[in-house]
């Protein structure tokens, strides 16, 4: 049996290049850029106020003027009004272009106003309140490169820059495929001894935050179907995401159907608790995932090993691993690698602690509710204290 690490590396040597398309800026949400975003011109593209009051000459300041007549009102995006004396001043709004005349804001909190004047109450710095044309980018430098996840923040930035559409990363075509005769769909009844079909609907919703819409289907026990329905989705589909069906049961046909399709088994199990039954191999067309049924096994190993080789496959910067903290002792007898749910949080000394989750093993996931990560405990040890650091996989901070 392979271990995580050697799982993983053949996983990593299987990514495929689905190339680019052009998409909507404003449907591109968990996509991958691929292409560089420049700023179209200066950010901000003028001196722009940040505190609604009045703007001055700071000159005026210096010569301990404290009364200033208000000329006009300028609210954001009108064009500049400009005073020409000492004592004068404009009413002007956040977000509004500072006109050349003047160089300095006060605030509404630092001023009174009456009869069309405005009395400074406060001590005054030259240029406060104002950022400066260029400060955030210069107009032409890059401000977004290709590889980037594209989530709320990197969209607003694109929609500031004005482009519509963007070049992205081709993502993959994905079916789940469930097989288990207990298993009904979640709109059906079960029997006293079926029950609904959720891990399809859980890896569909993991797929669905990195912009992929999995299409599901659901196969009986019966081998022949199961080589017919799999067949198919080899030729239609990039990716195959199973949930079951792949272990030492009488009724687990998958692996052998996969090599009768002519996929070739790169692996099947892998050291490590929940997942041992994990399957993965690939096709000229397509890369199979056959997870292990037990959800918590399932959702493990789309987090552990799926994830990544999308990553990888669409290019997507790397990120540095994460640690964070055990806190409570754990002692976990079998020399596999341990992935234990965890909860977290920062401590006061702002150290990440994942606490683990109570669980009832890989069968049982209600907790799947209550867990933000799963810790990885390596195989060569039975006992992790408290206070130690190991690597996580944590799922429920954005992709
Ligand atoms: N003799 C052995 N038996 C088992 C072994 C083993 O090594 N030797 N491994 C165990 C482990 S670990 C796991 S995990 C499971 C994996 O088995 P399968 O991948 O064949 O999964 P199934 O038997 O089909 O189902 C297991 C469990 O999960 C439920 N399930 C399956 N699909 C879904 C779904 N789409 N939604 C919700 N629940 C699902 C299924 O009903 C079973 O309860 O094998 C152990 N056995
Ligand atoms: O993979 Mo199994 O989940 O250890 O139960």
């Amino acid at each position: 049996m392979i271990t995580v690490q050697q799982a993983e590396k053949l996983i990593l040597e299987n990514t495929r290049d689905y190339g680019n398309e052009i998409v909507l800026f404003d449907e591109a949400l968990g996509r991958v850029l691929a292409e560089e975003i420049r700023a179209d011109r200066d950010l901000p593209p003028f001196n722009r106020v940040t505190m609604d009051g009045i703007a001055v000459k700071y000159e005026g300041i210096a010569q301990n003027i404290k009364t200033f007549k208000i000329k006009a009102t300028q609210a954001a995006g009108d064009e500049p009004v400009h005073v020409n004396a000492n004592d004068e001043c404009i009413e002007i709004m956040t977000g509004a272009a500072l006109p050349e005349s003047v160089d300095t804001v006060i605030r509404y909190e630092d001023i009174k106003i009456d009869d069309g004047k405005a009395i400074v109450l406060t001590d005054i710095v030259q240029g406060q309140n104002l950022h400066l044309k260029g400060s955030d980018k210069q107009k032409g430098e890059i401000i977004l490169t290709p590889g980037r996840r594209i989530n709320p923040a990197v969209i607003s930035l694109i929609a500031s820059v004005g482009e519509t559409e963007l070049r992205v990363k081709r993502i993959p075509r994905v079916v789940i495929l469930s097989s288990g005769d207990e298993l009904v769909d979640v709109s059906d009844t079960p029997s006293p001894y079926q029950i609904r079909r959720s891990n399809s609907y859980m890896l569909q919703a993991m797929l669905a935050q990195y912009g992929i819409k999995g299409a599901i289907r659901h196969i009986p026990d019966d081998e022949a179907i199961i080589k017919q329905q799999m067949g198919l989705c080899l030729q239609h589909y990039d990716v195959i995401l199973i949930s079951g069906g792949i272990s030492m049961g009488k009724f687990d046909y998958i692996p052998q159907a996969l090599r009768d399709l002519q996929v070739e088994q790169v692996f099947h199990k892998v050291q490590q608790r929940p997942g041992k039954p994990f399957w993965f191999g690939k096709h000229h067309n397509a890369v199979v995932f056959a997870f292990p049924g037990n959800p918590v096994a399932s959702f493990m190993c789309m987090q552990r090993y799926f994830v990544p080789w999308l990553n990888a496959s669409l290019r997507v910067q790397p990120k540095e691993p994460v640690y964070a903290v055990l806190a409570d002792d754990v002692k976990f007898q079998p020399a596999l690698e341990y992935y234990l749910q965890v909860k977290l949080h920062y401590s006061v000394e702002g150290q990440l602690l994942a606490t683990p989750v109570v669980g009832n093993g890989s069968g049982d996931f209600a907790n799947l509710a209550e867990t933000e990560a799963f810790i990885e405990l390596p195989s060569d040890k039975n006992e992790f204290k408290k206070g130690k650091a190991y690597k996580i996989w944590s799922f429920n901070s954005n992709p």
